[in-house]
């Protein structure tokens, strides 16, 4: 039989959790032959919760899943993982900008980083969706320092979902039609969604975007912010922050990093190695392409318009404020 994977979910009793959770379990992300060991790690105070989570957890009598460690001690949780889900953070609420959590939400990145760093296995791949997710993955990633910093990424592929299912409702066909959206930057209102070397299939024949949607001042305007500001409009709409769609992108990110990406892109936000200048080290989201080993790389030689060139660095300056903000917070 298949080893069991042993992935942990932090916040695990949160909004996210509830809706990923049985995802995972049956085997949408690491395959349907992939028996999992569910570790899930929250605070002390909901554990009353987590337990019944699990309750229902085990009542879906899944068959891929091998066990279940509901936990709230960090040297439990992170102890010789494969992977790890860091969603448990604090969500913002209406009004704030995601990089307002830094304070609440950046040193439990550095605790988990030095836990990653002692105990998760040297392999183990780590996704960050807690926000300010670049720069909590930046901070993770720096207090790891035996791991290779390429496992470190965070979660960009719900912005890209956003922007694929703008770009398919205008042209009048569904999601999995668009193909190479990119997120640029940070998960924030400064990231640039960029159609300009996106396709769309209509009638069986691929266009570019640009073509299919014959409007450059709806896709350099209106399209831009509607992507920027959706996390901000499901706040404003459910006074909860965006959950279902969240742990859908969450799955779309580590089945592909599992998989791979078969010939497309997807937009992830990773280590930057200097490519398109930005600069080296930061939490960036890139266009990818990832193999079946679970390597993946930068699409590299892409054609960067001014336009362009002006949002990418809007939002790596914002990138850099963050990551500087952050390492003064975890010092004090
Ligand atoms: N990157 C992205 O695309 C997205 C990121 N998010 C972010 O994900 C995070 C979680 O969102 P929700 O699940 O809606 O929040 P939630 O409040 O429903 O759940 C968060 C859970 O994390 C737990 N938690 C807090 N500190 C913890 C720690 N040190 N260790 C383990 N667990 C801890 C809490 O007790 C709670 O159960 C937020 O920061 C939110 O802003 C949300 C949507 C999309
Ligand atoms: O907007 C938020 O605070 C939650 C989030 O990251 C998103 O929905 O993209």
């Amino acid at each position: 039989m298949t080893e069991p994977l042993r992935v942990l979910i932090t916040g695990a009793a949160g909004q996210i959790a509830y809706s990923l959770l049985y995802s995972v379990a049956k085997g949408d992300v690491f395959g349907k032959n992939q028996p999992i060991s569910l570790v899930l790690l929250d605070i002390d105070f909901m554990m009353g919760v987590l337990q019944g989570v699990v309750m229902e957890l085990r009542d879906c009598a899944l068959p891929l899943l091998h066990e279940i460690i509901p936990t709230a001690d960090k040297n439990v949780a992170f102890k010789d993982i494969d992977v790890a889900i860091l969603v448990g953070a604090m969500p913002r609420r209406e009004g704030m900008e995601r990089k307002d959590l830094l304070k609440a939400n950046v040193k439990i990145f550095k605790e988990q980083g030095e836990a990653i760093n002692t105990l998760a296995k040297k392999t183990v791949k780590v996704v960050v969706v807690g926000n300010p997710a670049n720069t909590n993955a930046y901070v993770c990633k720096t207090f790891a320092s035996s791991i290779p910093p390429e496992n470190f990424t965070c979660l960009t592929r719900l912005d890209q979902n956003r922007a694929a299912a703008q770009i398919a409702e205008r042209v009048g066909v569904t999601s999995q039609d668009v193909k190479n959206v990119i997120i640029w930057g940070n998960h924030s209102s400064t990231q640039f969604p960029d159609v300009s070397h996106a396709t769309v299939t209509l009638n069986g024949q691929s266009s570019s975007v640009k073509d299919a949607i014959k409007n450059d001042s709806w896709l350099q305007g209106e399209f831009i912010s509607t992507v920027q500001t959706r996390g901000a409009a499901v706040i404003a709409a459910r006074k909860l922050s965006s959950a279902m769609s969240a742990a859908k992108a969450i799955c779309d990110h580590l089945r592909d990093w599992w998989t791979g990406t078969e010939g497309s892109w997807v937009s992830m936000g990773v280590p930057s190695d200097g490519s398109y200048g930005i600069e080296k080290g930061l939490i960036y989201s890139f266009p990818v392409v990832i193999k079946p080993d679970h390597s993946y790389s930068i699409v590299q030689g892409l054609p960067i318009s001014d336009f362009a060139r002006e949002k990418m660095d809007v939002t790596q300056k914002e990138l850099v404020e963050e990551k500087n903000d952050a390492m003064l917070t975890v010092q004090d």
